[in-house]
């Protein structure tokens, strides 16, 4: 098991990617603490699921823009389980919206979440590690969005292009506590976030039109790399952005 007697910390825990990283994580061998926002029915079913794998869990309410939910966060997982050896900043939100007449609270709101709750969360994360003083692993969920737009994604990319940054400055600003930082960049991924979205027929078929795989990604698809750049087989792996997309990045023609 690659994470066996670990503890890891997941925000947005509750569904689709952080879900299934979650669960994963409990698979191979570690305790896990899920952050979710809403969905309490979500993160107790995932809280049941990684019970039922025989790891203990824990769901901690709160909102990633807020700082203090940091601190709470990682506060309560060492109340439960007295460290963090890996921690998966993963929350996110993503309200398609037109650029000419984006309200503005759509634009500081997606920029909070996605990318000041990931400062904060990941700020915090690192506190704990350094103060336990043996490293630890980070792992950002950022997106195939950080290297390419999106017509009605234009608050959101940046903020995908801010945490494929954050990793890299971290993992410089932590080596030398031995914490390694990267990320992961999904493609289009079957979730909550893009449900609406992807109810249009015609476009659901033209995203997976351009994946050299042949379908849209599943959550599942994404917790085998995290799990990989969480564990001790990554242990010279920092900085570094895995594309997770089934080859949709590279499809030009
Ligand atoms: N699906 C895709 O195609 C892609 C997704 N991503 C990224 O993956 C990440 C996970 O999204 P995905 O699994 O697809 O979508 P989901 O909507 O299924 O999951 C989002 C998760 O984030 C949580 N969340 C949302 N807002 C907050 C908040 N303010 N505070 C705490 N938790 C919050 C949700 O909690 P709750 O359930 O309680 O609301 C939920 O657990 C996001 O960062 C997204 O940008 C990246 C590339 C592609
Ligand atoms: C939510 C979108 O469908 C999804 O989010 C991303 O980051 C991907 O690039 C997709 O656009």
């Amino acid at each position: 098991m690659l994470l066996e007697g670990k503890t890891v910390l997941v925000t947005g825990g509750s569904s689709g990617i952080g879900a299934a990283a979650a669960v994963e994580a409990a698979r191979q061998g570690a305790d896990v603490a899920i952050n979710y926002v809403g969905n309490q029915a979500g993160a107790d079913a995932v809280v049941a699921q990684i019970e039922a794998l025989g790891r203990r869990a824990l769901a901690v309410r709160g909102d990633v823009a807020k700082r203090e939910t940091a601190i709470a966060f990682v506060e309560a997982a060492v109340a439960a389980f007295d460290r963090v050896d890996v921690f998966v900043s993963n929350a996110g939100i993503c309200p398609f919206h037109a650029f000419l007449d984006m309200p503005a609270d759509t634009f500081e709101r997606t920029m909070q979440v996605n990318l000041h709750g990931a400062f904060y969360m990941v700020q915090a994360a690192a506190n704990q590690m350094v103060a336990q003083g043996d490293g630890g692993a980070i792992v950002a969920v950022s997106s195939i969005s950080a290297l390419v737009g999106g017509e009605f994604q234009t608050h959101y990319t940046p903020t995908k292009a801010g945490i494929h940054s954050l990793m890299q400055s971290a993992a410089i600003a932590l080596g030398r506590h031995g914490i390694r930082c990267n990320s992961v960049l999904p493609g289009t991924i079957l979730t909550e976030i893009n449900r609406d979205d992807l109810a249009d027929g015609e476009k659901r078929e033209r995203m997976a039109a351009r994946v050299p795989l042949g379908r849209l990604g599943e959550p599942e698809d994404l917790a085998g790399p995290i799990v990989f750049l969480a564990s001790d087989m990554a242990r010279y792996v920092t900085g570094a952005a895995l594309l997770v997309d089934g080859g949709a990045f590279v499809n030009l023609q």
